[in-house]
């Protein structure tokens, strides 16, 4: 058995990020920036005004000054003409400055009688005026890789990259085996049970980016199963679920080499998920998870998402860890890193009394992984544990 952290750098080295593909801006979020983009622009292209008020020149202003008011600048629409000491212009919210004006008067501190406007004493120091390239300058660059949010497609809209280079999506093929399984909406018959973990996998799967496929259940015999796999062959990544441990119908590693797959490692002293295997089979990376739904849950989480950021060109980085204080106290643990159910409350975190692979709606009740390292000994309540968040 080989450690969590040995088969992930070798599931790094079974992959590689995409190709780069152009999409339009209003379809970039939450996709992987390929290259760094660089804007022409300057924002704001002007000095902007960032009240609504009056512009003027700042060496006029003080209590009781007077200004007559000679025109208007809105957004969109500037004022022409230069603005001399004592005049002023109605200006509002993201106009462009008027020449001869570097200050705007807040129309809350003025009195306006015609076309004259008096400064009251309540005045504030502000000059409320947004430089030409306060946000950036032309030449600021974003750069790759980036998994772009909706604060960066803001920021790329007021660049002007209206294309946007981006990761292709990696192509992920989801394969149950099992003669027991049938799908959601069917009627299980008495030795039957429905196929679950494989539509949670192709949830987290598409939500970290990928376009996930469910292939049709492959049943525990070769046929049935080199019939699934042939489905896959366009897949950047197959993921199988089950038929993956020591039993007399577990077919998925034998199957898969007769295939072709070249095994990269099989087991891993990881609880649960031990029964772990991937490799490369043609074109495509290959993991073989274990059937228990929570094993192959857990194992999505630890191993499949990272290796999707990678294929996306993200960092080749485990899944982030983070500390909080024990609820409970916890027993000793023993050769296998153990990734524990668990709630997390603020900073402290108790596992659940149930910890057995079979349990989907103990895992639906847990939003995070308490990791207990390889021989951990005893912890007491209070004491500083590893999770990852679910
Ligand atoms: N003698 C041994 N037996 C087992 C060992 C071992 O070391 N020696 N390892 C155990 C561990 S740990 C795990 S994990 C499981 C994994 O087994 P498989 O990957 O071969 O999975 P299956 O046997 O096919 O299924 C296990 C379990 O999960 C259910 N299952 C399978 N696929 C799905 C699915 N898509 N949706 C919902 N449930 C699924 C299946 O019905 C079984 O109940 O092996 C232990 N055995
Ligand atoms: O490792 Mo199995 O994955 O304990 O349930």
């Amino acid at each position: 058995m080989i450690s969590v952290e040995t088969a992930l750098d070798q599931l790094f080295a079974l992959v590689s990020p995409g190709a780069v593909e152009e999409v339009p801006l209003a379809d970039a979020g939450q996709r992987v920036l390929a290259r760094s983009v660089t804007t022409s622009l300057t924002q704001p292209p002007f000095a902007a005004s960032a009240m609504d008020g009056y512009a003027v020149a700042a060496s006029r202003v003080t209590p009781g000054a007077r200004f007559r008011v000679i025109g208007e600048a809105a957004a969109g629409h500037g004022f022409d003409g230069l603005v001399a000491e004592d005049y002023a212009v109605r200006i509002f919210t993201g106009a462009p400055l008027p020449e001869g004006t570097d200050r705007v008067v807040i129309q809350e501190d003025v009195t306006r009688e015609g076309d004259i406007i008096t400064l009251k004493d309540t005045l504030d120091e502000a000059a409320y005026v947004r430089p030409a390239g306060a946000d950036f300058e032309a030449g600021m660059r974003l750069d790759a890789p980036r998994l772009l949010g909706p604060s960066d497609i803001a920021l790329l809209a007021a660049m002007n990259i209206a294309r946007v280079p981006v990761v292709a999506r990696p192509k992920v093929a989801l394969l149950a085996t099992g003669d027991e399984l049938v799908m959601p909406g069917e009627n299980p018959g008495p030795d039957q049970i429905i196929a679950s973990n494989s539509y949670g996998l192709k949830a987290l799967v598409e939500s970290l980016g990928a376009t996930a496929r469910l292939l049709p259940i492959a049943r525990d015999n070769e046929a049935s199963l080199r019939m699934a796999f042939d489905l896959a062959a366009d897949a950047d990544l197959i993921v199988t679920i089950g038929g993956a441990s020591v039993g007399d119908h577990d077919l998925v590693g034998p199957v898969a080499e007769t295939m072709g797959l070249q095994r990269s490692f099989y087991k891993i002293a990881m609880r649960p998920g031990k029964p772990l295997m991937a490799g490369r089979m043609g074109d495509a990376a290959m993991i073989g998870l274990p059937g228990n739904p929570v094993s192959a849950m857990v194992c999505g989480h630890v191993f499949l998402a990272p290796v999707i950021r990678a294929m996306l060109g993200l960092p080749a980085r485990a899944a982030p860890r983070y500390q909080a204080q024990l609820g409970a106290d916890l027993a000793a643990n023993g050769p296998r890193e153990h990734y524990m159910r668990a709630t997390l409350d603020g900073d402290t975190i108790t596992a659940q009394p149930r910890q057995d692979s079979a349990l989907l709606s103990v895992l639906a009740a847990s939003n995070a992984l308490l990791i207990r390292p390889v021989g951990d000994g005893p912890r007491r309540a209070g004491e500083t544990v590893d999770y990852i968040p679910l």
